[in-house]
């Protein structure tokens, strides 16, 4: 029973992220980083990213996390933001907690080369 399975599959996975970037759009805290960017290319790196992350059948081809993220001075605070937006993601999607957790440990170790850069 594959995490690429319980998001979805890649459809699941580019509603997910879509209602992620929902999310962050509506939190003032974060949000201000988003505008002035390329938000399409943003769900499809991102979606690309989870879905081969989880194990599904993608080539993740956007740039590597620390150029992603330099020059944004991203905190703890920032980070914690992002993944509340995708937790409410997954909780309105009926991902289960197991799952939610699966993907949230593959995302902790991505936090040394997003936030202070
Ligand atoms: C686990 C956490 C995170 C992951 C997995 C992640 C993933 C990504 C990915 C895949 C991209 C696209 C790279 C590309 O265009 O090639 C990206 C860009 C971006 N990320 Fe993150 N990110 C995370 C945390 C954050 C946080 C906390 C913020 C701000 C609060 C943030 C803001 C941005 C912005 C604004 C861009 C667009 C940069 C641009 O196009 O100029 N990210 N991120």
């Amino acid at each position: 029973n594959s995490l690429y399975h319980d998001l979805g599959e890649r459809e699941g996975i580019e509603i997910l992220m879509e209602d992620l970037l929902l999310y962050v759009a509506e939190d003032k805290r974060i949000n201000h980083h988003f505008v002035d960017i390329d938000i399409l290319r943003l769900h499809e790196k991102l979606s690309e990213q989870i879905c081969e992350l989880a194990g599904g059948p993608c080539v993740y081809t956007g740039d590597d996390m620390v150029t992603s993220h330099t020059g944004m001075d991203l905190t703890n605070t920032d980070f914690n933001a992002l993944v509340e937006a995708l937790q409410k993601a997954m909780d309105d999607r009926n991902i289960s907690v197991g799952a939610q957790n699966r993907l949230l440990a593959l995302l902790a170790p991505m936090h040394g080369d997003i936030v202070g850069r």
